[in-house]
């Protein structure tokens, strides 16, 4: 099975997460995420992350730490995903790809209905 390497970011925002939905029209549909994507060739993962949070939300992080990576089979791909935590820096959200963000507590994360490949960093998360 095809292999694709995946950053994320856990984006503090005041104490709250800023977490997103995927839409209707992209694999995965209205699953939640870590806002993210994939790393291209000749890019770091850092420099991918920070891109990718630059194109899918147009704001800045910090990045804080990276978590630890995972790899989850779904049927017709795996996903190794790359998980860091941040801080919000700058910039006003507007979502590109994405239904709906929201900005929650870490004790209502649990709740929502997430990206399978996201729950082991959830979880990581939740115990930091
Ligand atoms: N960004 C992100 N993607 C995740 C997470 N969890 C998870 O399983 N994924 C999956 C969904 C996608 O298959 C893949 C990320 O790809 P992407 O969001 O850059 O692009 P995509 O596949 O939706 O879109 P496309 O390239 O097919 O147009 O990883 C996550 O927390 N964040």
């Amino acid at each position: 099975m095809k292999t694709i390497n995946v950053t994320c970011a856990i984006i503090d925002f005041n104490g709250k997460v800023l977490v997103v939905q995927r839409s209707e029209t992209m694999q995965l549909p209205l699953k939640w995420e870590f806002p993210g994507g994939k790393l291209e060739p000749f890019e770091t993962e850092e420099q991918c992350i920070l891109r990718e949070i630059k194109e899918e939300l147009s704001i800045d992080i910090l990045l804080l730490d990276r978590l630890s990576v995972t790899t989850f089979n779904y049927p017709n791909v795996a996903v190794r995903l790359i998980p860091f935590t941040a801080k919000y820096l700058s910039g006003e959200i507007t979502l590109q790809e994405h239904k709906q963000y929201l900005f929650l507590d870490k004790e209502a994360l649990q709740s929502l209905d997430w990206a399978a490949a996201d729950l082991p960093v959830l979880y990581e998360f939740l115990q930091l």
